[in-house]
């Protein structure tokens, strides 16, 4: 059995293969020194290094790509569980080659969206390109660091396809935990060399030699795998698979490419095969990780692309492009993200509309896993009902449109895709089948119309040390899980498999499980299909009046205690108001929980005394726009954030 610290990492990547290496049993007092030890191998073997970069880098279109060969190129991605240390690793590997200073600010470089910073994860896949020199040859290290969250799996499974292994890291404290399993599958069925790399070894309670053998038994590895060289030549046809992008105001979309074979210019025509739109590339270029403009970019290399792309629609991820004169058959793409999560997304105000449109459309180009249909709904106006892989992407989605789009939406309840085996013949023809989706609770048919009734299933990965055990299992049996396996991993942690319905773990399982095990257990998830179920649409009431946007679709045993929940989170977080406000939670004309909010209305001038009339203007204008952050239902004012908060349950 070998497994690799992290200071035997460049030597490996640039090897070429995987080598055998004894564990560093040594504690090390501070994290630093153990990245010092890997810098201090790469210079000692490397004098030159640091010179040639800077020679390298400081000339805009100096860079020369054409001297790295396919075997002097490795596309590896950074994957791991949350928080196990990946954008610092990749702060380091960074550092080590030159490509950022050396400073104490340099923390989580790569993680450059505002959302990533304030939340401190990882949301965004990124690349740096890397110069590194060995033994007189050179280099370039292609590097993705990747998001460790399940609700982002889709920007690793997608990162992958650029890639020929990955480095896999595991916290030496932690140990193997659910995002590990998750990552090192997604690597491991892309048929990609695989590389754990142990870090976080100067912690007190680090233990690699237990995390060693955790991973002989989960992953069972056979760790004696080549390091494959990216495939494709620089004298086949141009052809390279776009594999992210975003959208600049100035210079339209910016793609980041794979080129699988060939080479390509600026000034060269080339073909999207999605729309066979024909373009010229007017800028492309290395992720450093800033944008640095090259020539020319080669097979097996990975970097950015401008081609007068002005509309969305034209960049597809997963697309192919090629050269105008050498079409090629195009690559498979990527399958679509399924869409775990639904909800309706509407402008605060519907003047907002068409601004509201561009930034959704802008923000899924650089966010493909969002599915976007068009909707409406009578309290809210014109809006659309947007897919998302789980409740942090829909909310992280959310804060990206009003970080950098500055726009300001409501989002209502979010909802699984239910299924409904239809019986009424005119359902039948209208949905085009028997089978019907429904990701609007509103829309969800009659029990008189319909068969069966399915909800999403999934396979969830529970790990958790052992003490917790008893208390886990009770969560997943209120959270109607059915276990389906109970392994050891080593003497305290246990790996629990368990079928859910989605609906059950999709909004505040994983926060629930985090607090009840001290923070210990992690949790991931996978599609498991469909299965029948005894599913009713409960409505929500203000005033006597339906609220469409806060209808939900419950499992019958669960509706009671679903209803009561809602109506006690509603009174929470609807103000007082003039009147007295009834929130109902009703089953058809049969209401089974209620809550009253009292009148009152606060007179924001009662400690306002004197005549000074400019301040009474102000307090008025504050309790206004205060007044803008709801929505107006009916007759009563409902927070924002209350669509969705709604939903989360308290445990008892
Ligand atoms: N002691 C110690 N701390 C580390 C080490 N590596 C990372 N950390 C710390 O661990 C925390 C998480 O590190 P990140 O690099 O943000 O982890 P990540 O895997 O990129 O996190 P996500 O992108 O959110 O999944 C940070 O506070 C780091 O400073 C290490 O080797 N030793």
């Amino acid at each position: 059995m070998t497994y690799f610290l992290v200071k035997q990492l460049c030597d490996i990547s640039l090897l070429g293969r995987v080598l055998p290496f004894k564990v560093c049993r040594r504690k090390i007092p501070s994290y630093n020194i153990c990245y010092r030890v890997l810098r201090h191998r790469l210079v000692k073997s490397l004098p030159v290094l640091s010179s040639s970069f800077r020679s390298l880098s400081t000339q805009p279109d100096a860079v020369d790509l054409s001297k790295f060969p396919v075997d002097k190129i490795r596309n590896f991605c950074i994957i791991a569980h949350i928080d196990h240390g990946k954008s610092t690793l990749a702060d380091r590997l960074l550092e080590m080659t030159g490509a950022i200073a050396k400073t104490e600010k340099n923390k989580q470089v790569l993680d450059k969206l505002q959302v990533e910073r304030e939340r401190g994860i990882t949301v965004k896949a990124q690349t740096a390109s890397l110069f590194y020199s060995h033994d007189g040859q050179e280099y370039l290290l292609n590097l993705i660091d990747t998001p460790g969250h399940v609700d982002f799996s889709y920007e690793v499974s997608r990162s992958l396809s650029a890639c020929q292994g990955v480095l896999l890291i595991i916290d030496a404290n932690q140990g193997i935990q659910a995002q590990t399993v998750a990552n090192f599958y997604l690597a491991f069925e892309a048929q990609l060399a695989i590389i754990p790399v142990i870090n976080k070894i100067d912690l007190k309670n680090a233990d690699p030699e237990r995390v060693e053998s955790q991973i002989e038994k989960v992953f069972q590895p056979s760790w004696e795998q080549t390091w494959r060289r990216p495939g494709g030549s620089v004298d086949d046809p141009f052809k390279a698979l776009v594999f992210d992008s975003n959208f600049d105001h100035y210079r339209g979309v910016v793609a980041n490419i794979a080129v699988i074979g060939g080479r390509v210019k600026k000034g060269d025509k080339i073909v999207s095969a999605h729309l066979s739109k024909t373009y010229e590339v007017n800028e492309l270029g290395l992720l450093r990780p800033e944008e640095q403009a090259t020539q020319k970019i080669f097979a097996g290399q990975v970097g950015y692309i401008i081609a007068g792309m002005k509309d969305v629609k034209e960049a597809q991820i997963g697309d192919t492009l090629y050269h105008h004169d050498h079409p090629v058959q195009a690559l498979p793409g990527f399958k679509p993200a399924k869409a775990m999560v639904f909800a309706g997304m509407y402008p605060m105000d519907q003047s907002e509309y068409p601004a509201l449109r561009s930034a959704i459309e802008r923000l899924t180009l650089n966010d493909s896993s969002v599915t976007v249909q068009r909707d409406s709904s009578l309290a809210l106006g014109a809006g659309w009902r947007l897919g998302f892989l789980g409740l942090l992407h829909m909310e992280v989605f959310n804060q990206r449109l009003e970080q950098e789009y500055n726009a300001s939406v409501i989002v209502t309840s979010p909802t699984v895709p239910y299924k409904a085996i239809l019986s009424s013949a005119k359902l039948i023809k209208e949905h085009g089948g028997e089978e019907a989706t429904i990701v609007n609770p509103a829309q969800f048919p009659d029990r008189s119309v319909v068969v069966e009734y399915l909800e999403p299933m999934v396979l969830g990965t529970i790990l958790a040390p052992d003490a917790y055990t008893g208390k886990i299992m009770s969560l997943c049996l209120s959270r109607r899980g059915v276990q389906k396996s109970m392994v050891y991993i080593d003497e305290q942690r246990v790996m629990l498999k368990y079928l859910f319905p989605l609906n059950e773990i999709v909004v505040d399982f994983y926060d629930l499980l985090k607090s009840m095990s001290s923070g210990y257990a992690s949790f991931d998830y996978e599609n498991a299909d469909y299965q029948a179920a005894d599913l009713i649409k409960m409505d929500i009431l203000l005033n006597g009046r339906p609220v469409e946007e806060l209808t939900t679709i419950v499992h019958r045993e669960r509706a009671y205690s679903t209803g009561k929940a809602m109506c006690e989170r509603l009174k929470e977080s609807i103000p007082r108001q003039m009147f007295e406000i009834a929130i109902q939670a009703a089953i058809g004309s049969k209401v089974i929980a209620r809550e009253t909010v009292k009148a009152f209305r606060k007179n924001v001038l009662a400690k306002c005394y004197g005549g000074d009339i400019t301040r009474k203007m102000k307090l008025l204008k504050r309790q206004a726009e205060g007044k803008k952050k709801m929505r107006r239902v009916g007759n009563v004012d409902v927070p924002k954030d209350a669509f969705i908060s709604v939903l989360k349950r308290k445990e008892k």
